[in-house]
């Protein structure tokens, strides 16, 4: 880990595929640079370290395109549910400019910090916003219009289900980032996904680059539309996730 540099970091990039010009590498190390400022004021990250934050925050983060090829087209919108210090949302955007680009967290000074990143990193079409899953699926505004709904480490996958598919329209995707083996956790999910209007399409699993760290992306289709009782009120998909 400790060879691991810039230098790797861009072939790893580059085995993705993922392509940076300068100006985009240069966002990423104020990023980072952002990130372990204001982590010591606030509880942003465990992992400060340049070399891991490089592997285990952004080359996780976009290892999305092995799923989801389609994100190099323009304007496809994109929404981060429990987005946290902006994973993966944020490094997606930095990558894929064309992306239109919503992070939601529950915790308002996360929020804050990633204004300070879209603002600092001159980010267009990309807003933080502060609030619950539950509470932001509801209005029309939110509800049923992004293309794809992605979401890293807030939830067992039946309670992920019923805060992301409702944000996604018809035809649209849900990618949940996972980081361990979950077949039990996938099987408990199922009658969730098809409620909520969704199917399991794919499912990706590879190693970070010279590591043994698993990542599994499953991919759910929107097939039909969310009924209007989902998402529940606020903290019950956490509480009594549907199960079969
Ligand atoms: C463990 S952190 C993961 C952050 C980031 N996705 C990552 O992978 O580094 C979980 C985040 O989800 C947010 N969160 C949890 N439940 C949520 C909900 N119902 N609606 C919105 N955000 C939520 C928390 O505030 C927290 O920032």
């Amino acid at each position: 880990m400790s060879d691991y540099n810039l230098v790797q970091f861009r072939k790893d990039l580059e085995q993705l595929p993922v392509i940076l010009n300068q100006e985009q590498e240069e966002k990423f190390i104020l990023y980072y640079e952002l990130l372990v400022q204001w982590n010591e004021v606030m509880n942003l990250t465990a992992i400060t370290e340049f070399n891991e934050v490089l592997k285990k925050h952004f080359i996780d983060s976009l290892s999305l395109i092995r799923a989801v090829p389609e994100l190099e087209e323009k304007k496809l919108s994109l929404i981060d549910v429990g987005t946290g210090a902006g994973f993966p949302g944020i490094p997606l955007k930095i990558a894929y400019p064309g992306l239109k680009v919503t992070l939601l967290d529950s915790l308002n000074k996360r929020i804050k910090f990633l204004n300070e990143v879209i603002d600092k990193l001159g980010l267009e079409d990309i807003e933080a916003v502060h609030g619950r899953a539950e509470d932001y699926a509801k209005p029309s505004l939110f509800r049923e219009k992004y293309d794809i709904c992605v979401s890293r480490a807030v939830a067992n996958l039946s309670t992920l289900s019923e805060y992301c598919l409702p944000f996604v329209r018809v035809g649209g995707q849900f990618i949940s980032y996972k980081s361990e083996k979950i077949e039990e956790e996938a099987a408990a999910a199922e009658k969730a996904i098809h409620i909520l209007g969704g199917d399991v399409k794919d499912k990706k699993d590879f190693y970070l680059p010279d590591s043994d760290i698993y990542r599994i992306l499953y991919v759910i289709e929107k097939k039909s539309v969310t009924p209007k009782k989902y998402p529940r009120k606020a903290g019950l998909p956490a509480k009594e996730p549907i199960v079969k």
